[in-house]
């Protein structure tokens, strides 16, 4: 059984039409003019228990809004929706249990006047978390997000990354089964973000939870997510694996090679020459030259060091998203 489910899934926001002007805006008050936003359009995708899997998009694709119907806080227009056994816009009590969203947007609901160590206790009561599961929980949480020094702060003193590591652990305090983490790095520094990809990955892995995870940062999808889905425009134009998709949409791979004593012209002999500097060089390779190239520039020249490389994800897909994925 898949843990997520998503058939032919469509949404269309009814949003009301504003002119500006004093008279458009008595004139509203008594006509509001609404139009059709469609949002989503016969979205379909499955997710696997246990799966970690990237939702990436351009901006107004329509992953926030996927997300919003799998978690139940909006009911789809149209299409089939189904999460572990539930239906999510029922929100039932049990399913509600078994699933977390969290926003990198928002990371920590609730009242901000609220101590971290509070806020864990009212979530525990809540959701209903047996006693001595909650103390397993919450000393494996602080642990994992380096919570001490946060547990006796108020939720409004802390800094953007210090409440998504609170937010991880409200939402995660009573073990859901999937996640949806929608930008949960938004804002971070390096190592902030770092250490979020940490947890997840080590969440997911000890627990076995399925993840379905949107973000504009590549290398959050690159570190977590073997697997993506691609959806721009409401549509879903991608569906597979992550290696897959950049072996399609980039022929080339990059030769990183240091040899410092090496022939330049010799070196654009082997592929197109992208960067130099102080005796280390990187080719752009056709894909299917790479072990011959490599083969003959380690026969032919003194290299010192060589490595073959991926193009940068973000370059992959940012053609993704500007010429589409073919
Ligand atoms: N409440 C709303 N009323 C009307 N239109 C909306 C509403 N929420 C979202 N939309 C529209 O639906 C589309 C999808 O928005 P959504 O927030 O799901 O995109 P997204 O992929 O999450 O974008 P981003 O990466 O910018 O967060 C956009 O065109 C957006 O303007």
């Amino acid at each position: 059984m898949a843990a997520v489910l998503v058939e032919d899934l469509c949404m269309t926001y009814r949003a009301p039409i504003r002119e500006s002007g004093w008279k458009a805006t008595l004139g509203s008050v008594f006509h509001r003019r609404f139009r059709d936003v469609a949002a989503i359009r016969d979205v379909s995708f499955a997710l696997r228990r246990g799966e970690v899997v990237g939702f990436i998009g351009p901006n107004g694709a329509g992953k926030t809004t996927t997300m919003k119907i799998l978690s139940g806080l909006l009911h789809a227009t149209s299409g089939h929706v189904q999460v572990l056994d539930y239906s999510p816009w029922q929100r039932r009590a049990d399913f509600l249990r078994r699933i977390a969203f969290i926003r990198g947007s928002q990371p920590v609901g609730g009242s901000q006047e609220l101590t971290v160590l509070d806020s864990l206790q009212y979530q525990r009561l809540l959701y209903e978390v047996p006693a001595a599961e909650y103390r397993r929980n919450l000393e494996e949480l602080t642990d994992l997000l380096e919570l001490d020094d946060l547990l006796h702060r108020q939720l409004r003193a802390l800094s953007l990354g210090e409440k998504m590591r609170a937010g991880l652990a409200l939402a995660l305090l009573y073990r859901p089964e999937v996640m949806f983490l929608d930008e949960p790095t938004l804002g971070l520094d390096v190592s902030g973000a770092t250490s979020i990809r940490r947890f997840v990955a080590e969440y997911a892995e000890q627990t076995g939870a399925t993840v379905l995870l949107t973000s504009h940062y590549m290398a959050d999808v690159a570190s977590l997510c073997p697997r993506l889905v691609l959806i721009d425009k409401g549509n879903v134009q991608y569906d597979g694996r992550l290696d897959e998709l950049a072996a399609r949409l980039s022929p080339y791979k990059l030769v990183r090679l240091t040899a410092p004593h090496a022939d330049e012209a010799r070196l654009r002999a082997a592929g197109e020459l992208i960067e130099a500097s102080n005796g280390t060089w990187v080719l752009r390779v056709p894909r299917e030259d790479v072990a011959r190239t490599t083969a003959q520039l380690l026969t032919d020249l003194d290299v010192a060091d060589l490595a073959v490389e991926e193009p940068p994800l973000e370059v992959v897909i940012d053609r993704a998203y500007r010429e589409g994925v073919g």
